[in-house]
């Protein structure tokens, strides 16, 4: 990580402001993003604040069309470059139909997965630099930041375990142990170099304990009582 360059996202001057509450689990493999993204939207609707759950990459039509790509085993020979600009690609898609529709109508908004699985997958792991990833998301997003990310931190072999058990490993979870090392340390990097917008969570604990952290934060947020 040493060229990696700045880790936090530079504030995107004239970026989108927006009127919602913009919310992203981030983490390596099986570190229960999914599991949280369902619970905080499932207590978010009982508390009379639906929220819009979505998910990087395929949270579009044309995104699920790019996830395929970006997962499948048999393409061994994708470039480091052309994964970062399918992912960019999804994550312009997303933004523009799903993200900033949702955020600028007020609503709330709770995604698995955004601009740090990037800087961390094909950052870190692929060894791109922070910069230039850090900068076509930008440009793919008009600039759109989560207002919270939390960060479901897990050593790589307890999460690629888990997930594991589900399914035949993909593209990127069969990537070598000391590549989701390094992702994990980006991520966890990402979060110590701006705590503000950041809620960390040891993702050995339970799914109950974890949700309860969860929606102390973004009830907080959003002025809703856990
Ligand atoms: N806190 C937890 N403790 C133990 N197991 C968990 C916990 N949270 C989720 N799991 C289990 O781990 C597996 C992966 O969970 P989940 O799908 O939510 O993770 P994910 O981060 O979304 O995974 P992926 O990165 O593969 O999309 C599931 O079987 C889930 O039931
Ligand atoms: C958004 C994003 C994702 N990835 C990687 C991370 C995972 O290995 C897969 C997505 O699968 P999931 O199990 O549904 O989380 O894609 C990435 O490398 N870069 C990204 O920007």
């Amino acid at each position: 990580m040493s060229d990696a360059g700045p880790l936090s996202l530079p504030d995107a001057a004239g970026g989108a402001a927006t009127p919602g509450l913009f919310v992203a689990f981030e983490g390596g493999e099986g570190v229960g993003k999914s599991t949280q993204v369902r619970l905080l939207c499932a207590w978010l609707a009982d508390a009379g604040r639906p929220a819009r759950a979505t998910f990087e990459p395929g949270g579009t039509p044309a995104g699920a069309a790019i996830r395929a790509i970006v997962l499948d085993r048999a393409h061994t020979g994708l470039s480091p470059r052309a994964e970062a600009l399918l992912y960019a690609a999804d994550r312009a898609q997303h933004a523009h139909a799903v993200l900033h529709p949702a955020l600028d109508a007020g609503g709330v908004v709770v995604t698995d997965r955004y601009i740090d699985s990037s800087l961390a997958y094909q950052g870190a792991g692929r060894t791109i630099p922070l910069d230039d990833v850090a900068a076509i998301s930008r440009w793919a997003t008009g600039g759109l930041r989560p207002h919270l990310t939390v960060l479901l931190d897990l050593p790589p072999e307890v999460g690629l375990a888990r997930a594991r058990g589900r399914a035949a490993a993909d593209r990127l979870e069969s990537e070598s142990l000391d590549f989701h090392e390094r992702v994990r340390a980006t991520f966890r990097a990402l979060a110590a170099a701006d705590p503000a917008r950041y809620l960390v969570l040891d993702a050995t604990r339970g799914v109950e304990a974890l949700a309860a952290d969860v929606r102390t934060r973004v009830g907080a947020l959003l002025g809703v009582p856990a």
